[in-house]
């Protein structure tokens, strides 16, 4: 090996470096060859000493040791390192699927390995950093490094290669002082994100009771919701409007609250309203909003409370659990009929109290973040039961198009953004007559042109107008009618007892008569 000499160093620097013969150079510094033989002989001693070792040493046992070698030098090291396995050995961690899906966003140009997936429904692909792979996160001003780190393991009592799995964790690292930090900010920070980030990403799903059942057993089938509707497109009252996103707001916001007052954290909508007044649209928006998924349940087929708790339990978080028609789409047995329903050795017949145990008993606290809305167009013919207070937390009225709910349509669906020359007889024929928004977007879908459209929908009022005359006052014609015809009744009522009397009085003059 090629030494300093320190002996053959003449006293002026400057000479000697000037006098120095190339044998001189060869002896100092090898060669290229000489150097690159150094390196292959090192690199062969090592890798057999490698191979000796991984042949020798099982490959737990190495891993024991490395770990005991790094516990050691974490001694002298002013590091820490947080480990974050993808599983506690039963369930999966949430941290590990936080931190995979924040550190996504946090790939550089300088990242070397990437995964990259997409599934069919995702909107946008999504990356991952693959095995070994690096990224320095900052956070207030703090570098924090994580390592992404994947082994094989053999399952326990399992010697064949099949039987290997694979575990993964995260590793961070970061200055022992900002341990306090990352465990109390940081890491909470990481878990927010990825949530705003997975609820961005979210595709929203519309579940629904499958048609084919095995042993007469409804499930859940999901498919993608792709109901355009928004709060934006929903024509309604813009105080009715802004009053339910303050509500759904609050509703998210308060997870703590509804925790100290012991509530379960649901809120319930019922929305009642005549056909085609946006109560289904309103629900596919507050799924939107919300990113929530919608399940929608059809009463007519469930046949005992067992099933319904079954189904119900099915029911993932951050979901509107919706029962459109509720009026109508079973007949529930009330509850002291429902008790006297039973099958032989089957469950309880499904019950009305079934329902309402799952809206507000002791089976709501099954679940967080869900919503619950029940749907009608008669809300006088709901049970009672239904309606009382604290059961629905809020009743929306959806009525027929206002003028304001009006505009919104116009500006949907025929761009009219501010005002235009037959809005004021617009207001006074929706003022005098009763339309449904479905009605109005309809009849506004006719015509591309915008003018063309408006007109025609005036002459769809005028027309309205005119038939809600005629019914009104054949109505009144046969109000009117009635009451005669009552009034003949009364007359007559009121004859006969007269008669009465006087045949009485026939009667009493009889004996005189025959006197
Ligand atoms: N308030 C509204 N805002 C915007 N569009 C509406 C509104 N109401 C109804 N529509 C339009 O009419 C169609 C039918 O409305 P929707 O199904 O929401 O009514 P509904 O109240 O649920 O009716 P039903 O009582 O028959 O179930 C929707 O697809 C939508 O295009
Ligand atoms: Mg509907």
């Amino acid at each position: 090996m090629a030494s300093c000499n320190s002996n053959n160093h003449s006293s002026s620097p400057s000479s000697s470096r000037l006098n120095r013969s190339p044998k001189y150079f060869s002896t100092i510094f090898p060669s290229a060859t000489s150097a690159f033989t150094t390196y292959a002989s090192i690199s062969a001693s090592l890798m057999l000493f490698r191979s000796i070792v991984n042949d020798l040493i099982p490959y737990p046992l190495r891993r024991h040791i490395w770990s005991a070698l790094t516990y050691l030098f974490s001694f002298c090291s002013d590091k820490q390192t947080i480990v974050i396995e993808q599983s506690d050995g039963i369930e999966p961690n949430h941290v590990f699927n936080a931190s995979e899906v924040y550190l996504g966003t946090k790939i550089s140009p300088d990242t070397k390995r990437l995964k990259v997936s997409k599934r069919l429904k995702d909107k946008g692909l999504s990356l991952r950093l693959a095995k070994g792979q690096r990224v320095t996160d900052s956070f207030n001003g703090v570098e924090l490094n994580w390592r992404y780190v994947c082994y094989e393991v053999e399952k326990r009592g399992s010697r064949s290669d099949s039987n290997v799995v694979e575990k993964r964790y995260f590793e961070l690292r970061f200055k022992k002082k900002y341990g306090d930090m990352v465990l109390n900010s940081y890491l909470p920070f990481v878990l927010k994100s990825a949530e705003l980030i997975e609820s961005e990403a979210r595709v929203l799903k519309i579940h629904t009771l499958g048609n084919s059942h095995y042993a007469c057993k409804f499930k859940w089938e999901s498919i993608k919701l792709e109901h355009p509707s928004t709060f934006e497109t929903l024509a309604l009252d813009s105080e009715l409007k802004n009053m339910i996103v303050e509500d759904l707001n609050r509703f998210l916001r308060r997870k703590e609250f509804y925790r100290k007052v012991g509530r379960s954290w649901k809120r319930g909508y019922l929305l009642y309203g005549p056909p085609g007044t946006g109560k289904s649209s309103l629900v596919a928006a507050m799924a939107n909003y919300l990113k929530f998924d919608i399940y929608d349940l059809q009463l007519e087929n469930i046949k005992t409370d067992s099933e319904l708790r079954k189904l119900l339990l099915d029911i993932s978080n951050k979901s509107i659990l919706v029962i459109e028609d509720i009026d109508c789409s079973v007949n529930l047995p009330d509850r002291p009929r429902a008790s006297g329903h039973k099958r032989s050795g089957q469950d309880k017949q499904f019950t009305l109290s079934g329902l309402l145990n799952f809206i507000d008993g002791l089976w709501s606290s099954c679940g967080d973040e869900r919503i619950i809305v029940l749907t009608t167009n008669h809300k006088d013919r709901l049970d009672p039961a239904l309606l009382r207070p604290g059961r629905m937390d809020l009743h929306i009225n959806m009525s027929y198009c206002t003028m304001q709910a009006f505009r919104v349509l116009a500006s949907n669906y025929i761009g009219i953004e501010g005002d235009h020359r037959l809005f004021g007889d617009i207001k006074e024929l929706l003022e005098a007559t009763k339309v449904t928004p479905a009605q109005v977007a309809e009849e506004l879908m006719k015509n591309e042109d915008a003018d063309a459209a408006l007109e025609g929908f005036v002459s769809f009022l005028k027309q309205k107008k005119m038939e809600d005359d005629e019914l009104e006052k054949a109505e009144a014609l046969k109000k009117l009618e009635k009451a005669e015809a009552l009034k003949k009744l009364e007359i007559k009522e009121y004859k006969e007892p007269k008669l009465e009397h006087k045949s009485l009085k026939k009667d009493q003059t009889m004996p005189e008569m025959l006197e």
